[in-house]
């Protein structure tokens, strides 16, 4: 089973609905979503997740549809949530779809679902049935649901209309970006989700998110919980060793 965290050390904090959430970087990888979630996306990516996560404690694994009992059966007995996508990346599909496939991850065992938003209607200014169409997912599970608004496609008043959007429509999270448009999500773009979400919806920062000093500062902007792909988090946990002195655990998940 997952060990407690061993280390207090202090190095941010910021405050979340009542409670004041402490980030540090031993602490870091609770927060971190590991993801598989490229078209290409191989049994060997799937199974490098779950390794990283076990080895890190990191809050979960996230992938495809199509591998999520992959992660279950490879992470038995540990600490770890197991999530996967629906409409992604593009969330131009059917409510109807959304819905269904929702439905289906919930019942594989499925513990939270990122959803994308369907960004062409959010643009096109039809906004109730953008909305609708979160609201229909949320209600349809149980688990909790991850809103994606791919920020890097939006500017930033958008940005901020997107996120009262989500609130709106009932959904506990919402995320800034499936990481395949190009443009990171940076600091000030988290500040401006949970400026516009409210205390009450969480703030997962996602795409092209590299070093961790930009991490520790989405944290102090809001952000409560990081995605991060599998072909690019390794200089972010190489790092994370080096910070803390310690041997670099992801040579031996390499090496196993
Ligand atoms: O969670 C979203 C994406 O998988 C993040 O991918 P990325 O870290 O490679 O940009």
């Amino acid at each position: 089973m997952r060990q407690a965290a061993k280390y207090h050390q202090k190095i941010k904090l910021f405050e979340s609905s009542e409670v004041h959430i402490m980030v540090s970087l031993e602490t870091l990888s609770d927060m971190i979503d590991i993801t598989a979630v490229a078209a290409d996306t191989r049994l060997a990516d799937v199974d490098r997740i779950c390794d990283i996560a076990k080895a890190y404690h990191c809050a979960s694994t996230i992938t495809l549809p199509c591998y999520l009992a992959r992660t279950m059966k490879n992470t038995i007995g540990y600490e770890l949530l197991h999530g996967s996508v629906t409409g992604f990346p593009y969330g131009g599909e059917l409510t109807s779809t959304k819905v269904y496939e929702a439905k289906q991850l919930e019942l594989l065992g499925a513990q939270e679902i990122d959803m994308v938003m369907n960004i062409g209607a959010f643009l096109s200014g039809n906004l109730k049935y953008t909305k609708q169409d979160i609201t229909a997912v949320c209600e349809a599970v149980k688990v909790p649901v991850k809103v994606i608004i791919e920020t890097a496609l939006l500017d930033n008043t958008q940005i901020a209309k997107a996120s009262e959007l989500v609130a709106g429509a009932g959904a506990p999270w919402v995320k800034s970006s499936t990481g395949f448009h190009g443009k990171p999500t940076t600091a000030e773009i988290v500040r401006i989700m949970k400026d516009a979400a409210g205390e009450a919806v969480k703030v997962k920062a996602a795409g092209g998110i590299r070093d961790l000093d930009t991490m520790l500062e989405m944290a102090e902007a809001g952000a409560e919980r990081f995605g991060l792909g599998v072909r690019s988090c390794e200089s972010i946990f190489l790092e994370l060793d080096k910070r803390l002195g310690r041997e670099n655990l992801m040579e031996y998940i390499t090496a196993s």
